[in-house]
């Protein structure tokens, strides 16, 4: 059984989303868009370091390896890292706008318990933009982009400013972020909307 609640749904007057014309080519990696990211990241040892790759129009893919950090149940998968996996996956599409923007709602239905070992196939798409409010959705497979589905995710992202981080995250680190070379694609992020 699944369902969306209202705050998921695009108001009537919700748009397209618009691909960026300097938006990754599709295939492409998208990267670590923070090396601490608990879901992206190759610093955190027990994160998902969940990888991303640009698709068509404003979506992504992406592949999740299932560890033994990762367990809720012996042997299985803990179902809010799943929910992360889906969230670190819909956060990249915002990659594909040039547009700086944090969950605001995500809802999940886990359908199928996801072993560890497994290797999650994520897609996710961008389904409508209305203002600050960015919809989309995603699903989890096991074992390959046509497996079964083991999770799905609907979620709203809104829009913030660069200000959203440095006022309540750290801002030495932002600023550290953004001289980072190796970070260069990722924080052009900042500079749209600054
Ligand atoms: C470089 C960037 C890196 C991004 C990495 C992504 C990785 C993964 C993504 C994440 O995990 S992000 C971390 C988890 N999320 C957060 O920490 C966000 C915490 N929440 C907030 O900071 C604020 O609530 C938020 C910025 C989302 C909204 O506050 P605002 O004051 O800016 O907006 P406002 O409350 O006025 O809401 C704007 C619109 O969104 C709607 N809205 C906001 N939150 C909502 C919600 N939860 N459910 C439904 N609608 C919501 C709200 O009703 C309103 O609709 P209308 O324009 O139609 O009036």
């Amino acid at each position: 059984m699944s369902g969306t609640s209202s705050g998921l749904t695009p108001p009537a007057d919700a748009v397209a989303p618009v691909r960026h014309p300097d938006a990754p080519a599709p295939g492409e990696p998208l990267g670590a868009h923070y090396g601490q990211c608990f879901g992206c990241g190759g610093e955190q040892p027990h994160g998902l370091r969940l990888e991303a790759r640009a698709g068509d129009g404003v979506s992504v893919t992406a592949e999740f390896t299932v560890r033994p950090a990762h367990q809720g149940a012996p042997g299985l998968a803990h179902g809010g890292v799943l929910a992360t996996a889906l969230d670190e996956t819909l956060g990249s599409l915002n990659w594909l706008l040039r547009t700086i923007a944090v969950t605001g709602r995500l809802e999940t239905d886990f359908v199928r318990p996801v072993p560890v070992g497994t290797v999650l196939y994520l897609d996710a798409e961008v389904t409508a933009v209305a203002g600050r409010k960015i919809y989309s959705r995603a699903t989890g497979r096991i074992g390959g982009p046509e497996g079964p589905v083991a999770v799905r995710a609907e979620a709203l992202f809104i829009e913030v400013k660069v200000d959203h981080f440095t006022e309540h995250g750290r801002p030495q680190e932002i600023r550290a972020a953004m001289d980072d070379p190796d970070q260069l694609r990722r924080v052009r992020a900042f500079e749209v909307n600054p």
